[in-house]
């Protein structure tokens, strides 16, 4: 099965680019830059990888991210994560990043989007996959700062595929950003949120209803309301589901216990996803290779995970033609 999901063409529709920052890295740009880390070595940076829910990770996720201060750094990071999973067959990918978690420690948003674009040319262009970048506003920053982060990214627009919403969740209701997206629909964006991860049913119907997202980021707890699994059934509306995120945060005690199957069961369109991959255990083939041995999932159920996320993407209509043939004739 690992050989079989190794050449399986995969499409990753839920990755945060601050979540790729392998410990390694970290360390690298923070003598290049004279940053302090509080941990003494790489070993002791991932013993430190335990957590117990969203809020935990959240705290060391941001505390790595201090040490992205130029250019360059976002774009070691960019290609470090695009080299890798190129390595695995992965041919498109669309990447969230969080502005203010840099442009709060004083970097220049042109500084991270600069970085983050050049990297992403460079390594289309060496193999072949096609990229995304989607924006995300910080849920547990006000407002008004979200405000000020769509007017820094509107000379970027036609390089922003989408407009999402990550950080910590509860507490943190789409509704509180509802004016913000729709100044985002106004510019023309397309809008993703995450939304169920943690938080409620209710945090997705508002996702839905209020932010009028595309595609829901996480949604694992619709379960918690049949009538909402119903409506996302019939409007097909794509899941993307981050299982060893899930299990590292808590949402669930193991992979077994994972609603996967539940939601499989109900007809949702679902597609997996890495999250923070350097956080939380693995990439792509890693959360595929957890849920196929966990589910014992057959290659047509994986084969369909890549085709939900071709047909989720914010691509153009050639490009997703080309991606299914290139689904179709390969495995
Ligand atoms: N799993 C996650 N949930 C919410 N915000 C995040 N930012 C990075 N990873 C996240
Ligand atoms: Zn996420």
């Amino acid at each position: 099965m690992r050989d079989f999901i190794q050449s399986l063409p995969k499409v990753e529709l839920h990755v945060h680019l601050e979540g790729t920052l392998e410990p390694e890295l970290m360390f690298q740009l923070a003598e290049r830059n004279g940053v302090k880390l509080p941990f003494p070595d790489v070993e002791s940076v991932r013993a430190a990888y335990e957590f117990e829910d969203l809020q935990s990770f959240l705290n060391l996720y941001y505390n790595g991210a201090c040490v992205l201060l130029e250019e360059q750094d976002f774009y070691d990071l960019t290609r470090a994560y695009l080299d890798r999973v190129a390595a695995e067959n992965v041919v498109h990918t669309e990447m969230f990043f969080d502005p203010q978690t840099h442009t709060e420690r004083g970097v220049p948003f042109d500084t991270v989007i600069g970085g983050i674009l050049r990297a992403c040319r460079d390594a289309e262009a060496a193999h072949g996959m096609s990229t995304g970048l989607i924006l995300c506003f910080l849920r547990d920053l006000s407002e008004a700062s979200a405000f000020d982060t769509l007017e820094a990214a509107m000379p970027w627009r036609e390089h922003i595929v989408a407009i999402g919403l990550d950080s910590a969740e509860t507490g943190h209701p789409p509704e509180k950003f509802a004016r913000v997206f729709e100044e985002v629909h106004n510019g023309g964006f397309r809008v993703v949120a995450h939304a169920g991860e943690e938080g409620p049913p209710e945090y997705i119907r508002q996702a839905l209803d209020i932010l009028r997202v595309e595609r829901v980021d996480h949604g694992v707890q619709c379960t918690g309301d049949p009538e909402l699994v119903k409506r996302l059934a019939a409007s097909g509306i794509c899941l993307t589901v981050c299982p060893l995120a899930n299990v590292k945060l808590r949402v669930f005690d193991t992979m077994d216990d994972h609603n996967l199957p539940q939601l499989l069961q109900a007809g949702l369109n679902i597609t997996v996803n890495s999250d923070d991959p350097a956080y939380f255990g693995g990439y792509m083939n890693a959360n595929m290779t957890a849920v196929a041995e966990a589910f014992d999932l057959d290659r047509e159920t994986l084969r369909g995970f890549t085709r939900n996320a071709i047909d989720a993407a914010f691509i153009g209509e050639d490009r997703r033609r080309a991606l299914h043939g290139i689904l179709d004739r390969a495995a």
